[in-house]
């Protein structure tokens, strides 16, 4: 059986591809290349360019290449960008979620996991924020996507369609072989923007908001490997077809350390060797102080464990990627 990646153009799709083939797996890209690159799937992998909406595509993608399981990472992903374009999301992110979920249900797909967010917890009581917490997004992008964890579960409940929702936190660095990474264009996504700004590719970084009430005023957020990222959902595939008994999951996926964005941009100066100019500016709209993930359900319910645990890792590889990043780009668009 293969497993259809959706958005397998994008960061953590291609990782996902490589990860899906270094186990045996047979992935099948769907991705509209919005932001996805199609150099980023290797040629030997099925790729269909189109959209998750269009639900006769998607079907005839499930049935013709005998897809037993959905690992569902399209979307649109950055929070300032839904505040100013909430109804974009919306549709972006849960009403097409919906169309893929009908999709799915109407060829009887046993098997979903879906790409959620820590953003559903907006700014916890408490940190480490575990799964049981209260959901309250701060965002449209967050909404966007409590809302598709909540038709996946009656979806599940009417249809025993059986899922994993995993919550990512932040998601960072590079494949450590160089085989993929962020390529995003305009990133907006602090560790990118600092090996950019390394680099000199930018002329300087923005600091959002140094009067947070954290240890340095600065925001704190769980930085996760994109390596240790998509082999949790390796696992969580494993644990889908482990037979019928095996529930579905809502899992955070993080370390449970928090690194605030002075610390982060340190790292980077650190591992690079080359220092920057910082600008300070006000607060974005949208973001949480503080998110650090409660991370002892994954490692309990999927013996998952992390690799790459240690930011300064984390940043070598994003700045690997990003030093041979310009080249790759010209070469594929030649
Ligand atoms: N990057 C993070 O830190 C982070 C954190 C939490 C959750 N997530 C989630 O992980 C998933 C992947 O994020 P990413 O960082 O790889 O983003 P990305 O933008 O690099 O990848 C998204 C991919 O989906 C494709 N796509 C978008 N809409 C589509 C559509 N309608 N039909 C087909 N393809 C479509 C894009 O072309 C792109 O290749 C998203 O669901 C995002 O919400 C990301
Ligand atoms: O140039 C920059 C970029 C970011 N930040 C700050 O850095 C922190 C992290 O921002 P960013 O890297 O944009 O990530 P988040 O807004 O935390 O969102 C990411 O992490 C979420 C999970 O926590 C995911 O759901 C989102 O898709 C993903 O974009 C925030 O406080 C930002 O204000 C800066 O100060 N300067």
């Amino acid at each position: 059986m293969s497993v259809l990646v959706t958005g397998g153009a994008g960061y953590i799709g291609s990782h996902m591809v490589l990860e899906l083939l270094a186990n045996g797996e047979k992935p099948v890209v769907i991705d509209d290349l919005s932001t996805g690159f199609r150099w980023a799937v290797p040629d030997d992998v099925p790729f269909i360019h189109g959209d998750i909406a269009d639900g006769h595509l998607v079907e005839r993608v499930l049935r013709d290449h005998k897809i037993d399981s959905i690992i569902h990472f399209a979307a649109r992903i950055v929070v300032p960008d839904s505040v100013s374009d909430p109804l974009g999301y919306y549709l972006a992110n849960t009403m097409k979620t919906r169309n893929l979920l009908q999709a799915a249900v109407s060829t009887a797909i046993p098997h979903f996991i879906f790409s959620s967010t820590a953003a559903i917890y907006g700014n916890p009581a408490t940190n480490p924020v575990g799964e049981d917490a209260v959901p309250s997004p701060m965002s449209p992008y967050g909404t966007s996507k409590l809302m598709s964890e909540i038709m996946l579960r009656d979806a599940s409940l009417a249809h025993g369609l059986r899922y994993v929702a995993l919550r990512y936190f932040n998601v960072a660095g590079a494949d450590p072989f160089g085989r993929a990474g962020q390529s995003t264009q305009g990133a907006t996504h602090l560790l990118k923007v600092a090996c950019e700004t390394a680099l000199g590719k930018r002329p300087s970084i923005s600091v959002f908001g140094t009067d947070y009430e954290t240890r340095d005023g600065t925001c704190v957020r769980d930085y996760i490997h994109v390596a240790d990222l998509v082999h949790a959902h390796l696992l969580a595939l494993r644990h889908l077809r482990s037979g019928p008994q095996s529930d579905n999951l809502t899992l955070n996926c993080g370390y449970g350390e928090g690194a605030s964005v002075y610390e982060v941009i340190n790292a980077v100066k650190r591992v690079s060797g080359r220092d920057f100019t910082i600008n300070f500016a006000d607060r974005r709209p949208g973001d949480p102080a503080k998110i650090v993930a409660g991370a002892d359900r994954i490692r309990h319910l999927l013996g998952w464990v992390p690799n790459y645990d240690d930011l300064d890792t984390i940043v070598a590889h994003a700045l690997s990627w990003e030093a041979n990043l310009d080249e790759r780009l010209r070469t594929n668009a030649a």
